[in-house]
């Protein structure tokens, strides 16, 4: 695959194109925004310059030749014109993203592989019926140009010769294709990342913990253990009898199923929305979204090159 498009240039879709150029893709990018459309170069330049800096980029790579793999279209036409691979990246809105899927029908030969990087909808029912042997979730984290999960997720109309296509396109990148038997929102990790959310926004509403203190138990921790034991290692090493008793003692209820958190819901009535604001449940100093990503990064990357020089217990 050497032509891919994407759809939304926002904190995703900036960050899929250039993991999709550093590995030789020619890559086509839009965003109805204006706005957002000029601001994909200076996000990938600088992120590709904390890439190199942490020597994790390939060889040979600068801001003259990703301008020359990414090129930024007004045009949604011009965009898919040629690519064999349809990323879209738009918002989490299902009536968006079908929209968008119709347009891309119409402009769009059949052959053309459409997939979306949506982190919980079941986006295949906003799918043509006539476009879902071709259509599937590529999903990937942020930022994916560092973290290497992507998820890879059939519709019930999937060709399996598909998946196996973009599970392989996702080695290609040099990342870790987590192939699913069928759809479930938020996959594997998402799912697990809800699970934690549901508990700290109940921590949260209840007035039970601070940010500070939920991020602190969080980081020293649970981060400690989870690079090297994973979940399930790590309750071979507490005992699986002891895992055992705690569940049948049934101290633990999960929270009740909740569609929203009244401390989230206030900080966004704030315009707290996080770091493209400067603030969320942190107030990040006014310093600008570039230099946060820029010291997210690095310290990702350091932390990166680390595990894998530790690895994960072996034999897991
Ligand atoms: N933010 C995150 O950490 C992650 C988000 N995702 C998913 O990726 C998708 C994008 O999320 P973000 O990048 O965070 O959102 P974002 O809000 O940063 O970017 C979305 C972009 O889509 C553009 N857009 C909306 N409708 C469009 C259309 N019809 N055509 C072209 N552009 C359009 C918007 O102008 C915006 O710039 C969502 O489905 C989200 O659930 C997946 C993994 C991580
Ligand atoms: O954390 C990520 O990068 C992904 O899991 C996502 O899809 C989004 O952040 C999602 O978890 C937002 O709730």
């Amino acid at each position: 695959m050497t032509e891919i498009a994407i759809i939304g240039g926002g904190l995703m879709g900036h960050g899929i194109a250039l993991v999709l150029a550093l590995h030789g893709h020619a890559v086509r990018i839009t965003d109805t925004s204006t706005e957002t459309r000029a601001r994909v170069p200076g996000l990938m330049e600088s992120a590709l310059a904390t890439l190199r800096e942490a020597g994790a980029a390939p060889e040979g790579w600068d801001a003259e030749r990703l301008g020359q793999a990414v090129r930024v279209e007004a045009d949604l036409d011009k965009t898919v014109a040629g690519a064999g691979l349809v990323i879209e990246a738009i918002t989490e809105n299902p009536d968006a993203k079908r929209a968008l899927f119709s347009e891309l029908d119409r402009l769009c030969p059949a052959e053309t592989i459409l997939a979306s990087n949506t982190s919980y909808l079941d986006v295949f029912p906003l799918i043509p019926e006539a476009r879902q042997a071709r259509a599937l979730i590529l999903h990937w984290y942020t930022p994916p140009y560092i973290v290497d999960l992507v998820d890879v997720v059939p519709g019930p109309g999937t060709d399996p010769a598909v998946v196996a296509a973009m599970a392989d396109l996702v080695r290609g990148l040099g990342q870790v294709p987590i192939v699913l038997k069928r759809f479930i929102p938020g996959y594997v990790a998402n799912r697990i990342q809800q699970a934690i959310s549901a508990e700290v926004f109940r921590l949260l509403d209840e007035g039970v913990a601070a940010p500070r203190d939920i991020d602190d138990a969080i980081i020293h921790g649970l981060s400690l253990r989870i690079p090297i034991l994973g979940h399930l290692a790590k309750a071979d090493f507490t005992g699986l009898e002891l895992t055992q008793r705690a569940l049948a003692n049934g101290s633990y209820a999960p929270p009740p199923p909740r569609t929203r958190s009244e401390t989230l819901d206030a900080l966004c009535a704030e315009g707290r929305i996080g770091v493209m604001a400067g603030k969320g449940y942190f107030d990040w100093g006014g310093r600008p979204p570039e230099e946060l990503f820029r010291e997210r990064d690095r310290k990702l990357l350091a932390l990166k090159a680390a595990m894998a020089g530790i690895g994960r217990m072996e034999g897991t």
